[in-house]
């Protein structure tokens, strides 16, 4: 099942920034886990915003709140997520 994400990131203005920049450390290495096992299959940038739009690869709504709740930045983040299915008209092999 796919699902797109996206991810809002506000960090508290108080937070000493060794504290947020291990944050980020931990976020990367937990989100680069999941993408090396194939359920986090794109993560972008928007540009001029402290946010990200992700494509998740899941097998249940249980396995992605299980995901999304266990990274390490979520309670700093609102997220927005949209259930995805193939589009009729579209061409690429890995839309599925
Ligand atoms: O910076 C972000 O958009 C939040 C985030 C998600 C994965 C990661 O490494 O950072």
């Amino acid at each position: 099942m796919l699902f797109q994400v996206e991810m809002e990131v506000r960090l508290p203005h108080d937070m000493a920034p060794s504290a947020a920049d291990e944050l980020k450390r931990v976020e990367r290495e937990r989100a680069q886990q999941l993408m090396r096992d194939g359920k986090w299959r794109h993560l972008w940038r928007v540009v001029g915003h402290y946010s990200n739009t992700s494509i998740f690869d899941v097998t249940s709504h249980d396995e992605l709140h299980a995901i999304l709740t266990s990274l390490p930045l979520f309670p700093f983040m609102t997220m927005k997520v949209t259930p995805l299915c193939r589009h009729p008209s579209s061409i690429r092999e890995d839309d599925t």
